[in-house]
């Protein structure tokens, strides 16, 4: 586990890099509207993580991700991973607690926010539910573009992108660009999914667990898959990456993040938490993972 893995950067290089979005001391209980300001005080403060039986969702969570990193945010199910990562994307508002994107706070429908609405993407568990049924490769593809740069492209630059595009993510363009999700296996549809929430150059790319829909073969592909897009988009890219396997994190990750029961147990370094993890639930994770 001592071995540098391709795509991560080197621990030396990430702790000088800028962060590009911060969470500071973020709280999230879904059953918070209505209640009155000191009652919402009592949960966010709350030492016991229930209140009339409700649990916080997120409890207190302070996180960063630097520029050009991959931070992989892991933790079995219900810790909380996906409320983190729709209120880090400003999908969702934290009941407590911040946002900053590029130095700046981002609460919703600020400036900021839509700056960081505009310049990030999701990648979803389940790639047929990310692509319209009714659409072609090619008919979705246009449309992110069209999305990104306006309506007004010259066709043919918009199909040389999307072969482009497809040839980055390991598919023949050619084959593919005319079938529709239901004629794609599961790892195609999912590197399908990959080159559409790439092609308008997102600042920030979202993986909501993109391997745990598909079987093992195509696991290894869009992992091999989001490492290239890595690699090609250098810096510029930043990436989070959710799941729950840390033996499939330590393939793509600089830094990672444990949280469990809505709260961060640990974070370091790739190499730290998997040499050295410090807390008895990371170690299991470890003996439980996959790869
Ligand atoms: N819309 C919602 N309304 C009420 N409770 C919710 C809602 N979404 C999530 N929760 C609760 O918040 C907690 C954290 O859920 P979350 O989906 O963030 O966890 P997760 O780690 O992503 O889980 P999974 O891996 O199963 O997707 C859980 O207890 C969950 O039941």
């Amino acid at each position: 586990m001592t071995e540098r893995q391709h795509g991560a950067q080197s621990d030396d290089e990430i702790p000088t890099r800028q962060p590009v979005l911060e969470m500071n001391h973020v709280s999230k209980n879904y059953h918070a509207r209505g209640m009155s300001r000191r009652l919402l005080d009592n949960v966010i403060h709350a030492s016991a993580k229930r209140y009339q039986g409700q649990r916080l969702a997120l409890d207190d969570v302070s996180l960063s991700l630097k520029s050009g990193e991959c931070l992989a945010i892991i933790g079995e199910s219900g810790s909380g991973k996906t409320t983190a990562t729709r209120i880090l994307l400003g999908l969702l508002a934290p009941t407590a607690g911040s946002l900053r994107y590029r130095g700046k706070q981002a609460p919703m429908h600020s400036t900021e926010w839509k700056r960081l609405r505009r310049e990030s993407s999701m990648i979803f568990q389940n790639p047929y539910s990310s692509l319209d049924p009714r659409w072609t490769v090619r008919q979705s593809l246009k449309e992110a573009v069209s999305l990104r740069f306006g309506r007004g492209l010259d066709p043919s630059s918009v199909e040389a992108r999307s072969l482009k595009i497809l040839d980055t993510v390991g598919l023949d363009g050619r084959v593919v660009i005319d079938r529709y999700p239901i004629d794609l296996s599961g790892g195609q549809a999912q590197r399908v999914a990959i080159a559409r929430a790439i092609i308008d150059e997102p600042e920030i790319l979202l993986a909501d667990e993109p391997m745990s829909a598909v079987d093992v073969t195509a696991r290894v592909q869009i992992l091999h898959t989001l490492q290239e897009v890595r690699t090609i988009q250098g810096a510029s890219l930043s990436m989070i990456f959710v799941s729950h396997d840390i033996g499939m994190v330590q393939h793509i990750a600089d830094r990672i993040v444990v949280l469990r029961q809505g709260r961060v147990l640990e974070q370091g370094s790739c190499a730290e938490l998997l040499n050295h993890p410090q807390h008895p639930y990371t170690m299991e994770l470890l003996k439980a993972a996959s790869l």
